[in-house]
C-alpha cells in the first residue's frame, strides 16, 4: 500500500506493534479494493502550478462545523487507539491541541472520554448507537458533561464485514488471547511494557461500564455486536431532537443521503467509506465528493476522509468542495511509532506539504483554494 508521506511512520508502527494491532490498523474489508481505490482516486488529480502571485505567507487556518482550526485536518475517531501506544488517545488529543486541530473520540476509545477531554483539546464524541438506547443517552450525557459540544454519528457500520487480516489474527473473534497472539505480544516487549505500565490493557475504558466482559478482546467483540443494525432516519431525527450541540453524520457516500441528513438538521457531513474497512467495493470518497457538494449546495459543511496521505490530496479535496479532511491510519501510525510526539510529527508533515502545494499553486489561504475550485486542478 502507498502510505505516501507517512511511509516512515507506518513502517515503524509495523515494527513496534504486535501483528494483531498492526493488521487491525492497516486492513480493510474483503478484497481491500476500496482501500486501494481511495488512493488511486487522488492520483487522478493534479494541481496546476501558478506563479507571480504573492505567496510570501501561507495561512492554513480553517473553519469547519462551526469550529476554528489551524489546519484543514482533523484526527478521525479510531477505536482501540490506546492499544497502539501507552500515550493512548490522550497523547493524540494532546498533539491535536498543541497543533490547533480537532479530534474525534471513538465510542471504542481505550481511554474514557473524560480523560481525553482533560487535555483541553477540541474534541467531538463519535457515537455508535447501541441497541439499548439508554447506553447511547448515557454516552451523550457524558459527552455533554465533559464539555464536548459536538458529536459524530457514524452510519456506515450497520454490520462489520469480514476483514480477512482480523479473521486470520483472531482480532475481535476471540475472547481470550491464543498462544500465537500471546507470543506476538511477547515479541514486542517495549510495547507490552508500555501497555502494562499505562494500565490501558485490561479494558476498552470508554465503554467498560456497559459490558460485563473483561479484557479488550472480549469487550471489542461484545460491543461491536451491540451496534444497532436497525438504526434508521427516524433515529437520526431522534438524535437531532436529543442533542442540542453540533451533529455531524459520518459515512455519507450518496447525494440523496447527504440531502436527507441536511434536511433532518445535521450540521455537517463526513464523506467517508471508513478507509475501505466497511463496504468493499465502494467508490473512492474523492470520486463522490463533487456530486455531494453540489447536492448540499453549501447548506452544511463537508469533511472528507479515506486515503488522505499527501498535502496534494488535501488541496484536491478542498478544491472539489470539502471544508476539511480527516486522517485515520496516519495518526494511528504516528501514535504507534512515537506516542504524542509521533502524532504531532504526522500533523507537521501534512501541514508542510499542504503549505508547499498551496504556495506553488499561488493559493495563499484556504478561501483561495475553495474559490479556485476546479480551476486549480488538472484531471489526468
Ligand atoms: C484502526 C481504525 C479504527 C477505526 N475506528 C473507528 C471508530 O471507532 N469509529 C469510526 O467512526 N470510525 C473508525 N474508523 C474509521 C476512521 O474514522 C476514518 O473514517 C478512516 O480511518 C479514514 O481513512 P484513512 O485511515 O485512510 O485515513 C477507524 C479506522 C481505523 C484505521
Ligand atoms: C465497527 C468496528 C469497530 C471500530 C471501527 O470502526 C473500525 O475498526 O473501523
Amino acid at each position: 500500500m502507498d502510505d505516501g508521506a507517512f511511509a516512515g511512520f507506518s513502517e515503524q508502527a509495523r515494527r513496534r506493534l504486535p501483528r494483531l494491532f498492526a493488521d487491525y490498523i492497516d486492513g480493510g474489508a474483503h478484497g481491500e479494493r476500496t482501500m486501494a481505490r481511495n488512493r488511486a482516486a487522488f492520483g487522478q488529480w493534479g494541481i496546476v502550478p501558478r506563479g507571480l502571485r504573492d505567496v510570501s505567507s501561507i495561512n492554513l487556518a480553517t473553519q469547519c462545523f462551526g469550529r476554528s482550526w489551524a489546519l484543514p485536518v482533523f484526527l478521525a475517531p479510531l477505536g482501540f487507539a490506546g492499544m497502539f501506544h501507552a500515550h493512548g488517545e490522550q497523547g493524540a488529543a494532546y498533539a491535536a491541541h498543541k497543533r490547533g486541530v480537532g479530534m474525534g473520540v471513538s465510542t471504542f476509545s481505550i481511554a474514557p472520554m473524560e480523560k481525553v477531554a482533560a487535555t483541553g483539546a477540541d474534541l467531538m464524541a463519535q457515537i455508535y448507537v447501541f441497541r439499548d438506547r439508554a447506553l447511547t443517552r448515557d454516552m451523550l450525557e457524558r459527552a455533554r458533561a465533559c464539555g464536548m459540544d459536538g458529536i459524530i454519528l457514524t452510519i456506515d457500520t450497520a454490520i462489520t464485514p469480514v476483514r480477512e487480516r482480523d479473521m486470520r489474527n483472531g482480532f475481535r473473534h476471540l475472547s481470550r488471547p491464543t498462544a500465537t497472539q500471546m507470543a506476538g505480544l511477547l515479541r514486542h516487549p517495549s510495547w507490552l511494557y508500555g501497555q502494562v505500565r499505562g494500565g490501558a490493557m485490561p479494558n476498552v475504558g470508554n465503554i467498560a461500564g456497559y459490558t460485563g466482559s473483561r479484557g479488550v478482546m472480549a469487550q471489542a467483540r461484545d460491543v461491536v455486536a451491540q451496534i444497532d443494525a436497525g438504526l434508521d432516519w427516524d433515529d437520526l431525527a431522534w438524535l437531532r431532537a436529543t442533542w442540542g450541540g453540533t451533529l455531524v453524520v459520518k459515512g455519507i457516500m450518496h447525494p440523496d443521503d447527504a440531502i436527507r441528513a441536511a434536511e433532518i438538521g445535521a450540521d455537517g457531513l463526513i464523506i467517508s467509506n471508513h478507509g475501505g474497512r466497511q463496504m468493499d467495493p465502494a467508490p473512492a470518497t474523492l470520486d463522490v465528493l463533487p456530486a455531494i457538494a453540489q447536492a448540499v449546495g453549501g447548506r452544511v459543511d463537508i469533511m472528507l476522509d479515506s486515503g488522505i496521505r499527501r498535502g496534494g490530496d488535501v488541496v484536491a479535496a478542498l478544491a472539489l468542495g470539502a471544508r476539511a479532511v480527516s486522517i485515520g491510519r496516519p495518526w494511528a501510525w504516528g501514535l504507534a511509532a512515537g506516542g504524542a510526539r509521533g502524532v504531532g510529527l504526522v500533523l507537521d508533515t501534512l501541514a508542510r506539504e499542504i503549505s508547499d502545494v498551496m504556495a506553488l499553486a499561488g493559493l495563499p489561504d484556504i478561501a483561495a483554494v475553495r474559490a479556485a475550485g476546479r480551476n486549480a486542478l488538472w484531471r489526468f
